[in-house]
């Protein structure tokens, strides 16, 4: 399934994992004001894998955010993982997020001072999950981490902290997966692996991903890809090639 852009297109009630309705958010006092976004209504199936491409400055963090709970709108609404979470408060945001929510940021984000298995242990014991070390071992052996459980970040290559992430994200089987350019300090190589293992959550576990990225062969292994210019949505290509998405990027670029 793929995402839908646009009120007439909505999925059945219950059917989306994410539904913004006329978002917008502008930042600044009025006379100053930012329309970061701007009047965006988009649907994400369950199981489906969009890609939110746009040049700088076009608004792609501030839906991830917004979408995610981490922002709030300045008007619109925000259904999330079945509910409305418009105007919702921080405890139940903090608790959503916890519960359903996963994300992969470019940075990989992990604890320095924590093993790999601690790192992926890291969700279940903030979420006061009892982890069996089994579990945990399993999860680095499904990125190809088998070998590496006791190592360190800095101590890891960047596609092996990625996957580490990506394991810590996987521990709590997030409905959705929030990724802010998951490959965009990896190689070729690495970004490869890491976008086959967010294929295999789709595919394999019906996750829902989003994803943030400038790359295009990296937004061609989403379902769709949503382009954004000055906070809005200008076009959606359902799955493009590389190319496709390159000359529709530069497009809205040029
Ligand atoms: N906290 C903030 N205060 C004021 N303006 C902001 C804030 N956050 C974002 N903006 C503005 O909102 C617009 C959209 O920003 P956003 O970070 O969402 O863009 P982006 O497409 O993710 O950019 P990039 O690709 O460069 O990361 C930009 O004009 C930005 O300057």
């Amino acid at each position: 399934m793929s995402a839908a852009v646009g009120t007439e297109q909505v999925a059945p009630a219950g059917s989306a994992a994410i539904e913004l309705r006329g978002a917008t958010r502008h930042y600044g006092p009025k006379r100053e004001r930012v329309r970061a976004l701007d009047n965006v209504s988009v649907v994400c199936g369950r199981g489906s894998w969009t890609a939110v491409m746009g040049p700088s400055g076009s608004g792609k963090s501030t839906l991830l955010h917004c979408a995610a709970g981490l922002e709030q709108l300045s008007s619109g609404q925000v259904h999330l993982a079945g509910k409305d979470i418009t105007g919702a408060s921080d405890r139940e945001l903090t608790e959503l997020r916890r519960r359903d929510i996963g994300f992969v940021f470019q940075n990989f984000n992990l604890v320095a001072s924590l093993t790999a298995e601690q790192n992926v242990a890291l969700p279940l014991k903030l979420a006061g999950v009892r982890v069996p070390t089994a579990q945990v071992r399993e999860v680095l052996a499904s990125v190809g981490l088998a070998d590496r459980g006791k190592h360190r970040p800095r101590e890891l290559s960047g596609g092996q902290q990625q996957r580490v992430a990506i394991a810590r994200a996987m521990v709590m089987r997030p409905k959705v997966l929030f990724a802010d350019e998951p490959t965009g300090a990896l190689d070729s190589n690495s970004a490869r692996q890491v976008l086959r293992l967010l294929r295999d959550m789709v595919d394999g576990a019906g996750q829902t991903i989003v994803m943030v990225t400038h790359d295009p062969a990296a937004a061609a292994s989403a379902d769709s890809v949503l382009f954004l210019s000055d906070g809005r949505i200008v076009d959606h290509a359902v799955a493009p090639t590389a190319r496709e998405v390159a000359d529709r990027l530069a497009s809205l670029e040029g």
